[in-house]
Formats: C-alpha cells, structure tokens, sequence
C-alpha cells in the first residue's frame, strides 16, 4: 500500500469518527430540553432572559404594515434588514385593582340592568305589572329563577315596609341584595402559592372557545405581577396551534411551557411532564391548559378525567379553573354541571363579560355549582383578566 493510499484512508476514518462525535453533540443538546420517561413527547421551551422589562404591546402602535421595505425612489422597494433586537419581556399590570380599572367595561354593557331597576323602583306605586317587569330584567341578565324571585321578594317587603321612592334610599338596598347574592363571603383566592415542597396545581378546563387559553396566559401574567415563577403545561394537543399561542403567552413574560412535539399526543401525559417539570424547576404554580371540549361528548369527558387522574398520580390538584363565557346564558349553566361530575372544579372564569349584559350569570352558577367566580375576563388585551371583586362587581353593575 501507498503512501497515499494511507494517508486517504486515515483521513477518511477521521472524518468519520468526527461526523459520528458531532452526530452524538448534537443528539445530546437537542435531547437535553426533554423530560423524564416521555422524553419522546414533551419538551420545555423555555423563554429567552431578557436584560429589559417594557410595558405590554397592548396599548403600543403596532408597526405600520410594509414596514421593513424602504422606498429608494423611482419607485423601486428594497427589503431592508430588520435591526436585529434585544428580546423583550413586558411588565404585567399589576392583579390589583384590576376589576376597579376594568370597571367601565363591565358597567358599559351590565349598566342597563341597574338603571332598569333603578327606574321601576323608584317609580312610586309599584303595581304588579312593575314587579313583573322587574322580574324580567333580572331574568333578562342571566340571574336565574331562584335568585330572581328571592331579589323580588325581598325588595317588595322593603318597598312595602318602608315605601320609599327616593332613588337613593333604594339604590341602597338594591346594592345591599344584590351583593348578599353575589355572596361576599366566598373564597376567592386563585391556589397559586407553593404547597409545602411542591408548587400549586392549577388545571383549566371548559368547552371549545370559551377563552381557556387566554385566560391561562392572562392567568400568567396576573400571577408573575405578585412574582410567582410560572409554568405552563400545553395539554391542549388537540388543536395544532394552542401549544403555539400559549407558549407566545408565556414568552412575553418570561415563563417557560411544555409541550408536546407531535399533535394529538396524549393530553395527559403532557399534563404529567408539565407538573413534573415544575417541581424539578421550584416553581411557585404550574397552569395546565386543556383541550375544549364538549360537555355532551363522553369520551371526551373521559379523557379529561384521565388527565386529571394522572397529574394526581403525581401531585394533588389544588385548583380546577372551569372557563365559561358569559354570553352563552343557560347553555353555560349545563356545562358548568358537567364539568362539575367529570372533574371537582373549584373556581369559576367568567369570560366574555365585556360583551354581554348578562351579569347576572355570576350569582347564577355559583348558586348552581356551589363554587366562587374567581376570575373575570373583560376583553381581549393581554391584562384583561381580574380577580372578581363582589362589590366592585356590584357597583359596576348599579352605577
Ligand atoms: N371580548 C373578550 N374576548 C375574549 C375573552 N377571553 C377570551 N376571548 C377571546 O375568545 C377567543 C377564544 O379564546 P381561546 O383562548 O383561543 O379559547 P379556547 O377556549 O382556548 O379555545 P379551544 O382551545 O379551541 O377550545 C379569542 O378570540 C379570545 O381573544 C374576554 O374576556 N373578552
């Protein structure tokens, strides 16, 4: 053999050797995001660390669309390279005061059922047909037959015991009842806060649309404004682009999400690496958000209860979050009880509520499922979630 020849050969056995070393790097780094068992299914993303804070795009200009193509003249575009940028992390509104800051949207569409009342109370005289009326616009606003005809009596015994028409007087004791319905003494605390070695479990859940991803990336947000460190469990794997829009949520404020690389992976098992991740991380809370379903479809239920099953295999549940919008009136009764026998839910999101004049919703599903409303979505910027404030509630509500 040749010189030469032995030479080519050593090189060609170097240069295999490399490519074999580089192959099990890279095998390495790409597999040193994944988790636990399912290390084939899930991984964390997470977020870029970021030198600088800014407040959230939702009231910024957006850029001008065509921008990036500069004129030169004679009307010849060029693309013009994007300065490269530092990534940035927003600064969530703080949770309080959230609901007084978000008051006018919620009295824009429930004032209504205030002044209504206001009116035929103060009326003098009331007759029947008055009462009726009254009855009416509280059924009207989604406050339910029960509580209805509980508002009505007790305000037809103070009418007719005290007789008083002075707006003022009666507003008074509108506010007094409405409020005793709404039930101040609920608790209405969000389980966000490490328990004892591990962090808090909160599971969202609801039927399709209803807002649950918004509201967990809301969610987010609220709880990294009282410096909870987050994370977020895309168990949605049903539609393609949830884990997309819940981990763009999570970016935006620094907190890390996982999820799966294959769609329509096991909801649970990216649910349990979600969980597990977490308390490998010490984060404070892990939100886990869910797929939509429909209450009416067994199977589906099933697997919700499999999902929940199976993060129990490895961490109690504190929170379950059942997100129902606010504009789907009775319908959203019926789903609340569902949901209710398929996973023990604990606290109620209201979504929607800046859309509807169906405030009355609130006092409604808490009678009807015996948990608080503990969260109210009113609108679709970023930090338009709030801690549901009864009397706040109340006040938006009677003006
Ligand atoms: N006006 C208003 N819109 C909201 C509110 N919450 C959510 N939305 C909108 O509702 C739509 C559906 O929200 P998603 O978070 O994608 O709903 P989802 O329940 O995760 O949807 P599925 O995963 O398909 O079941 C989006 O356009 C949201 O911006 C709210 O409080 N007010």
């Amino acid at each position: 053999m040749s010189g030469v020849d032995s030479l080519w050969e050593i090189l060609v056995v170097a240069t295999v050797v490399a490519l074999a070393g580089l192959a099990v790097i890279v095998g390495l780094v790409r597999g040193g995001g994944k988790r636990g068992g399912k290390s084939d299914t899930t991984t964390i993303e997470r977020p870029p660390t970021t030198p600088v804070e800014v407040e959230p795009d939702g009231d910024r200009p957006q850029p001008p669309p065509g921008e990036g193509v500069e004129d030169i003249g004679g009307g010849v575009a060029v693309e013009v390279e994007p300065e490269p940028t530092t990534p940035t992390l927003e600064r969530p509104a703080s949770a309080r005061g959230r609901l007084a800051r978000l008051r006018a949207r919620l009295a824009r569409s429930n004032n209504a059922i205030g002044n209504a009342l206001l009116a035929l109370l103060s009326s003098g005289g009331l007759d029947e047909q008055s009462w009726e009326d009254v009855e009416d616009t509280l059924l009207q606003a989604d406050l339910g037959v029960e509580a209805t005809d509980e508002l009505v009596g007790k305000l037809r015994t103070r009418v007719q015991v005290d007789g008083a028409t002075d707006p003022e007087v009666v507003k008074g004791w509108l506010r007094e009842e409405l409020l005793a319905l709404v039930d101040p003494s609920m608790d209405r605390r969000v389980a966000a806060s490490r328990v004892g070695d591990r962090p808090a479990v909160i599971l969202v859940v609801g039927v399709n649309g209803t807002g649950k991803t918004t509201t967990v990336g809301k969610l987010a947000r609220v709880l990294v404004a009282e410096d909870k460190d987050v994370v977020l469990g895309a168990a949605d794997t049903f539609r393609a682009a949830a884990a997309d829009q819940l981990q763009t949520w999570g970016e935006r404020v620094g907190v890390p999400t996982v999820r799966s690389d294959r769609e329509g992976a096991d909801p649970a098992s990216v649910a349990f690496d979600a969980v597990k991740s977490a308390t490998e991380y010490e984060a404070d809370v892990v939100i886990v958000d869910t797929a939509g379903r429909l209450h009416n479809k067994a199977g589906l239920m099933d697997e919700l209860s499999k999902v929940k099953r199976v993060i129990e295999k490895q961490s109690p549940i504190d929170e379950v979050l059942l997100v129902l919008d606010a504009t789907t009136g009775q319908n959203g009764m019926r789903q609340a009880e569902v949901f209710g026998e398929a996973v023990n839910i604990t606290g109620i999101v209201l979504s929607k509520l800046d859309g509807t004049a169906k405030g009355g919703i609130v006092v409604n599903v808490q009678r009807r499922l015996g948990v608080p409303v503990k969260l109210v979505g009113l609108g679709e910027g970023p930090d338009d979630l709030a801690p549901f404030d009864p009397e706040a509630f109340v006040d938006a509500i009677i003006g």
